[in-house]
């Protein structure tokens, strides 16, 4: 699959100047925009919810990539749809109903990602592949930016690229998320990665451009 996407990951952008923030990346070329919602709960960090999404949705054309670190997803799917999110990645630690809930967003008309921790195996892909485009592998325990990539996440990347096209679904997005940057890009993409959340990599720079021109190079390289 030749699919990349940087997706700058607004938990690092300055909150007071958000559409500014949007902006800087859209204008240095990505098409991703990936929004962290947390609930206290699930993780132990509180971000932003429907109406941040319906603002970014009013003044961007970009795809909204929604990770919801939210316990019990189902219930909040609905506001996220009329917020105009175009992909709805739920945990599966987060809900007793993976297989239901990735259903209802797909039934909206959205791409559904399935969300595994650090610490979560892949042993249910082959229940859930058929109802999910897109995989998200976090690289890091959710909550935080700035954090240091886990390096046993990196061979379950390629193990989940190895199962899903055993499963004839090659097509579905693996997307990492949690200390990519310049140095760890690589490895991951070589392990069957396509999509890469970068928050600090990219929001800590402020040269926005030069950062996202930085990790399509080391992705490149
Ligand atoms: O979901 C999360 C954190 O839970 C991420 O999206 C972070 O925002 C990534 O930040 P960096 O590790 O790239 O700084």
């Amino acid at each position: 699959m030749n699919v990349t996407k940087i997706a700058p990951s607004i938990l690092s952008a300055d909150f007071g100047c958000l559409e500014k923030e949007v902006a800087s990346v859209v204008d240095a070329g990505c098409d991703w925009i990936h929004i962290d919602v947390m609930d206290g709960h699930f993780v132990p960090n509180i971000t932003m919810g429907p109406l941040v999404v319906s603002a970014l949705r009013r003044r961007f054309r970009c795809t909204l990539d929604v990770h919801l670190m939210i316990e019990k997803p189902e219930s909040m799917i609905p506001s996220f749809v009329e917020a105009g999110a175009d992909v709805i990645t739920i945990h599966q630690e987060a809900t007793h109903h993976p297989h239901r809930a990735l259903q209802m967003i797909r039934s909206s008309g959205l791409r559904a990602g399935l969300a595994i921790n650090p610490g979560t195996g892949l042993d249910s892909l082959p229940y859930l592949v058929g109802e999910m485009d897109l995989l998200l592998i976090m690289t890091v325990n959710p909550g935080f930016g700035g954090q240091t990539l886990i390096p046993a996440t990196v061979s379950k990347v390629a193990s989940a690229r190895r199962q899903l096209v055993e499963l004839g679904r090659g097509d579905v997005l693996i997307e990492v998320d949690g200390g990519i940057n310049e140095q760890t890009i690589r490895e991951v993409y070589e392990a069957g990665a396509n999509v890469f959340v970068a928050g600090s990599a990219v929001f800590d720079h402020s040269d926005r451009t030069d950062a996202v021109a930085r990790l399509t190079k080391a992705l490149a390289m």
